[in-house]
């Protein structure tokens, strides 16, 4: 699967100057509110004509405004998810799924119904009408109802930004399904370091309507330029690493990371399964000399590698522990009180439950 986008558009006094390629899998267009994530999505869909640009699918020429060629949106077979399911209300979820097969004609098979309907977890709300399922579930449908359309290409924006904390979770696993076992290549917009870090291969950041990084994920999120898309609170580093073990009796999960090792909590995942940890800056502590005695379960070894001031008083350390980079926020305070110098060895002081996976 290959897809180009390049897109210039000029909105009012927004200029949109964005170009990015995707090789499959999910690619998670991330920035702030107003940096020109659904105008780029929309864009692709066909929602919107840019005064220049291509979209190009797999070699196919979907729209070239040097050609002249648009493609409009109902023969772009590309599949859209937005941030509310928008399913229709006086339709049960059958019949909302059926709508999405009858748009990919003869494609959606019986077969290809029960594989979304399982893949989703929807067997049970077939019958329901909307008004009868939660948040989560509608979005759920709203999904299945996209795939079953047989999209080339799955365009979310927002998926997951109306639902609260517990309906985000329950649907997350879904989304990895879909895009491990379904194979469709999907544009991910969001704003949520969580989402993106979970779920992206690739990701483009979007700011005032440009690019500024674009690239394999762990790399682009962990950059201390992210910190301009991803805001303070969320800055950090993003890590891979795979499942060692779990401690049934405390619930906690040993995860390597290169030549390290750190324990999490909350995760059910069995030996071997590969894990993204996002690690955020706010959370991480320094120490000149090990602790001991402590209730933080992280405690890794490092040299500095760089210090970068912020205008808030903070500083940004990052340190080199084995292979991994984490990046800690400290105060500057404390920062001249330890004497931190680049090069020096300090200990990362990371609590287990502040790691997201
Ligand atoms: N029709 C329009 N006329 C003028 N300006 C527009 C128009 N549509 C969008 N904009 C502006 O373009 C910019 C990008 O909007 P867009 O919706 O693409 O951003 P976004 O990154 O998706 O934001 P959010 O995360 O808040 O949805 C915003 O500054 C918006 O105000």
């Amino acid at each position: 699967m290959s897809l180009t986008v390049e897109a210039h558009h000029q909105l009012g006094n927004f200029a949109l100057d964005a170009a990015f390629t995707s090789d499959g899998g999910v690619t998670a267009l991330f920035g702030r509110s107003g940096s020109g994530k659904t105008s780029l999505i929309n864009i692709i869909a066909g929602l919107m004509k840019p005064e220049s640009g291509r979209v190009l699918l797999d070699g196919d020429v979907i729209a070239d405004s040097e050609r002249r060629i648009f493609t409009p949106v109902h023969r772009r077979r590309f599949g859209y998810v937005f941030q509310e399911a928008r399913l229709f209300p006086h339709l049960s979820s059958r019949r909302n799924l059926a709508y999405g097969r009858w748009f990919a004609g003869k494609s959606g098979t019986g077969n290809e119904f029960t594989r979304i309907v399982d893949l989703l977890g929807i067997g049970h709300l077939l019958e329901r009408n909307p008004s009868a399922l939660s948040g989560g579930e509608k979005q759920r449908v709203a999904i299945g109802r996209a795939l079953l359309a047989a999209p080339r290409l799955l365009l979310m924006d927002e998926p997951l930004a109306a639902l609260d904390e517990a309906r985000k979770a329950e649907i997350l696993p879904y989304l990895e399904r879909l895009r491990d076992d379904a194979r469709i290549p999907i544009v991910y917009v969001s704003h949520s370091v969580g989402e993106v870090a979970r779920l992206a291969r690739r990701v483009v950041v979007l700011e005032n309507g440009r690019v500024t990084a674009s690239g394999a994920a762990a790399e682009v999120l962990s950059a201390p330029a992210a910190t301009l898309a991803t805001g303070r609170r969320e800055a950090g580093v993003l890590l891979e690493g795979e499942v060692e073990g779990t401690d049934p009796v405390h619930e906690l999960t040993t995860v390597r990371v290169g030549r390290e090792r750190l324990r999490i909590a909350g995760v059910s995942a069995t030996a071997g399964v590969r894990l993204r940890l996002h690690i955020a800056a706010r959370d991480v502590m320094l120490a000149t000399s090990r602790p001991v005695e402590i209730s933080a379960l992280n405690v890794l070894e490092g040299r500095i590698l760089t210090l970068t001031s912020e205008e808030d008083g903070s500083v940004d350390v990052r340190v080199t522990c084995g292979d991994a980079t984490i990046a800690a926020r400290i105060t500057r305070f404390s920062c001249d009180a330890l004497q931190l110098v680049p090069g020096r060895t300090v200990y990362a002081v990371i609590k287990s439950v502040a790691i997201d996976h």
